[in-house]
């Protein structure tokens, strides 16, 4: 098994089929007992055209409550849950099962009509995505709902099945460049789910360049009709623009 996850060299691009897997997406997650994703896209010429994600300690019931970890007492009974979603066809969840794949059902993103009534899904790591800007965005918008802090691509799954509405991932160190694994089945899972992934600067990530969005800054993810208001306040906190 490790030999064959060493033949993953591939230095990524804009030729070619290239899968790119993440086998434990939110290390610090998995460790603790909460979120934590099994990644795995297929990009063709740099576009994604697959994206799956594996969710063993997210609830199967896409209506469930959005929650950081496992609560106290939860067993393994009525979680685990697998989303994916494919290029111009859409998204879906279906429960993780250890036998034949389980029927799946359409998952779609929250439209948002108030966007003080909605919920940020946020990096458990102040070191992965900055909280302070992340607290005074909130306040710029009128949100009220705490954030709710969970590891991995979980962010991308939930937002996408509307149980969340927004993941932002605000950079802290000016030097650090996203992974391709750690982003790719997630973005295409929740614009295919009716939401708009950029960066900060508003632009698609670019998953043609190499292993890293070098060409990318942080994430706005949101609902596709909430996402320019979305992206204004997170540009006026950062000061981009
Ligand atoms: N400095 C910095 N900035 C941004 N991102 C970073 C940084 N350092 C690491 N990583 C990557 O973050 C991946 C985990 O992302 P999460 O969203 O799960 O972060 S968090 O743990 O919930 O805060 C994590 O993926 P895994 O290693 O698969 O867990 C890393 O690839
Ligand atoms: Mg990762």
């Amino acid at each position: 098994m490790l030999t064959f996850i060493d033949y993953g060299n591939s230095k990524g691009g804009a030729k070619g089929r290239i899968w790119a897997i993440d086998p434990i997406d939110g290390t610090k997650g998995f460790l603790r007992g909460g979120q934590y994703a099994v990644c795995l896209a297929l990009m063709v010429d740099g576009d994604v055209k697959v994206g799956v994600l594996g969710c063993p300690n997210l609830p199967i019931d896409d209506a469930a409550p959005l929650s950081g970890g496992m609560e106290s007492g939860q067993t393994d009974e009525g979680k685990g849950c697998l989303f994916s979603g494919v290029l111009g066809q859409g998204a879906v969840s279906r429960p993780l099962t250890t036998g034949a794949l389980a029927a799946s059902q359409k998952i779609s993103m929250k439209a948002i009509t108030d966007i003080a009534a909605a919920t940020f899904c946020e990096s458990v790591e102040a070191g992965h995505s900055s909280h302070g800007d992340q607290a005074e965005i909130a306040k710029k918008l009128g949100i009220t709902n705490p954030s709710v802090r969970m590891d991995s691509q979980a962010k991308y799954a939930s937002i996408a099945r509307g149980a969340g509405d927004i993941y932002l991932r605000l950079p802290v160190k000016a030097t650090y460049q996203e992974k391709i694994w750690d982003h790719a089945a997630g973005d295409l899972i929740v614009r295919e789910a009716g939401g708009a992934v950029t960066d900060i600067h508003g632009k698609r990530l670019d998953f043609s360049i190499g292993r890293t969005l070098a060409d990318n800054k942080g994430v706005v993810a949101a609902p596709t009709g909430g996402h320019a208001q979305v992206l204004a306040v997170v540009q006026e906190v950062l000061k981009i623009k």
